[in-house]
This record gives C-alpha cells, sequence and structure tokens, in this order.
C-alpha cells in the first residue's frame, strides 16, 4: 500500500506579533491560509525508515535526521518503518513553512501507513511553531506561539501568486530584528464576501515581521511592488518571516495570468499561481 500526502505552503495573510514568551518565543495572531502549491511525500511500508529527496528544490534541503520528516517519524518510536520519498517544490527557508507541512504531511501519512494515532500535541509543536497548524490545512486563525488554532470565517474564492527571489532568511534573526515585541492583535474577524474585501480587510492588517524581514533581505521590497504592479493584484504582501511574497488576485486564472509574466521579467525567482487549500 502506497499513502500519499500533499504538503501545502502555508501562507500568514496577517501575522501580529502581540508579546514575548519568558522563553523567548513570540505569541503571534495570524490569520493562515494554505494554497494547492506544495511538496509531495510518498510513503511505502518497509522494514526499516528511510528517505529520499528528489524534485526541482530538492537542493540544500538535508536527507539526515536534520530533516523534519524524519524528526516527524521519530516521534512515533522505534518498531515501524517507512520508504518515504518526498517530492520537493516549495523553497526552504522562505516563510511558507515548507519543512513544517512536510513534517506534517509525514504525520498524516505514517499514522495512516501504520494505523496508528497522531503524536500528541505536546510532541507536534516541538517538530516546529508551524507544525501544528500544517496538520490539517484550511484557513484558520493561529494563536499563542502557534498551537492555538481557531476557526476563521469561510473565505471567498481568491486566486494566488507566491514569489520568492531566491533568499533564505532565517527565522530567528529576523524575530531577533523586532523593533517591538508586542503590538495589537487582529481585530475580530469579520467574515469576507469577495476577494477584493479580502483584499481590502488586509490592507488595514499588518506583517510585523516585515521591517525586520526587509533588513535581513531587502530585495522583498522588490518582490512586492514587482507582484502589486501585476494586472489584476488586489493586495501584496509578505508570508512569515520572508522572503517569499503573495498577491491575492479575483481568481486562479488571474493569478497565474501574473505568475506568467513574472516568469518572463524575473525568471531568476520562484514564482507559482493557485487557490486556497483545505485538506
Ligand atoms: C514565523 C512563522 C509564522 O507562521 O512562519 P515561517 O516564517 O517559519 O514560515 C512561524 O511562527 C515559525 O514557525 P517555525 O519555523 O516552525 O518555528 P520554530 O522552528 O519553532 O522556531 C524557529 C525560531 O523562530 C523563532 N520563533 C518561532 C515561532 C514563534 N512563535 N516565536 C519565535 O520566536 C524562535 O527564535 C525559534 O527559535
Ligand atoms: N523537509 C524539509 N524541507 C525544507 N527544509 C527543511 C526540511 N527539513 C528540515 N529543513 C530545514 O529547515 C529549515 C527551514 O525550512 P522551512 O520549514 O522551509 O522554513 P520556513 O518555515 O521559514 O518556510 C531549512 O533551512 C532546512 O535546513
Amino acid at each position: 500500500m502506497t499513502v500519499e500526502a500533499f504538503a501545502p505552503a502555508k501562507i500568514n495573510l496577517t501575522l501580529h506579533v502581540t508579546g514575548q514568551r519568558e522563553d523567548g518565543y513570540h505569541l503571534l495572531d495570524s490569520l493562515v491560509v494554505f494554497a494547492d502549491i506544495g511538496d509531495r511525500l510518498r510513503l511505502d511500508p518497509a522494514e526499516d525508515i528511510s528517505l529520499s529527496v528528489t524534485g526541482p528544490r530538492a537542493e540544500g534541503v538535508p536527507v539526515d535526521g536534520r530533516n523534519l520528516v524524519l524528526k516527524a517519524a521519530a516521534l512515533f518510536g522505534p518498531g515501524q518503518g517507512a520508504r518515504i520519498r518526498l517530492d520537493k517544490r516549495l523553497p526552504a527557508a522562505a516563510g511558507i513553512g515548507g519543512g513544517s507541512s512536510d513534517a506534517a504531511a509525514a504525520l498524516r501519512g505514517l499514522a495512516a501507513l501504520w494505523g496508528r494515532d497522531l503524536p500528541g500535541a505536546g510532541a507536534v509543536l516541538s517538530l516546529g511553531a508551524d507544525v501544528p497548524v500544517c496538520l490539517a490545512p484550511g484557513p484558520v486563525r493561529m494563536r499563542g506561539v502557534g498551537e492555538e488554532i481557531l476557526p476563521a470565517p469561510a473565505l471567498p474564492e481568491f486566486g494566488i501568486l507566491l514569489v520568492n527571489p531566491g533568499v533564505e532568511v532565517p527565522t530567528p534573526a529576523v524575530f531577533r530584528g523586532l523593533a517591538r515585541k508586542t503590538n495589537a492583535p487582529m481585530p475580530d474577524l469579520p467574515g469576507w464576501g469577495s476577494a477584493s474585501g479580502l483584499a481590502d480587510w488586509l490592507a488595514g492588517q499588518r506583517n510585523d515581521l516585515e521591517p525586520p524581514a526587509r533588513d535581513e533581505a531587502p530585495v522583498i521590497g522588490e518582490v512586492l511592488a514587482a507582484i502589486a504592479a501585476t494586472p489584476g493584484c488586489l493586495l501584496a504582501r509578505m508570508s512569515g518571516s520572508g522572503a517569499t511574497c503573495f498577491g491575492i488576485y479575483a481568481d486562479r486564472a488571474a493569478a497565474e495570468r501574473a505568475a506568467v509574466l513574472l516568469h518572463e521579467t524575473r525568471p531568476d525567482w520562484w514564482a507559482e499561481a493557485g487557490a486556497p487549500y483545505s485538506l
């Protein structure tokens, strides 16, 4: 039996940093969605655990115990094996939770392959602050350090463009660069009737990590300007700790047209179009 698991890109439509815990981790308030753009895992029964990484973004991704997929497998304890193949399509260290989504997909896939329950919430969080939200991909409000997952209103149809300039931005450095650790949370989420209504509301919200990320990687400003200049773009913002930025469009077709344009003007950047994804 082969089990397939999709690891979609995570997008922080908003990312408000509202405080800092004593252990240094930051408190967040974030509207999170997922895109139907992502990595793919194939899991087959085997004697031992093994991992191979292929695909257009495989270069530089660790294949040893540092890989979050193997860390996820280790949470089940010894005794069962699997041959895991990861088709890596998302850029790493990019603010779209590629490694976290791979870890969550591995947890789902291995639980299905082995007929086991998922590890407990504390163990899942130990893999990374973004792993809990990636376990059940869909639109949610994420709080705490990432462990508090609250329902979000239904989203309207919209198209998403993801653009990464090929610069890895380390998350700890971006958090360290925050000028203020305590900022206002999001207001109550209102519900949105259209893509433009959603984009207008998002324009009044923030990604507090954008200024320190731009200090680390000034090219983020160019990426935001390039997305904003594409026809039909309703909003351009950075996701997570960067450097990936996203554009919101009325529908997938408009986002795809923008991706074609960016492939022509910036062939050195990664640009993919899609739509919201829920498991
Ligand atoms: C910033 C966010 C927003 O969704 O996304 P990415 O930029 O990673 O995609 C996440 O909180 C990242 O989650 P994740 O990448 O899993 O974080 P972890 O591995 O647990 O932590 C990496 C480092 O980020 C910092 N960190 C992370 C999460 C958090 N709530 N506060 C923090 O201060 C800490 O310095 C930590 O050592
Ligand atoms: N499966 C994986 N895919 C990508 N990176 C991984 C993976 N496992 C471990 N890593 C390591 O985790 C780091 C952060 O990757 P990622 O989760 O993609 O970052 P971000 O959450 O900022 O997008 C990378 O620099 C890489 O060395």
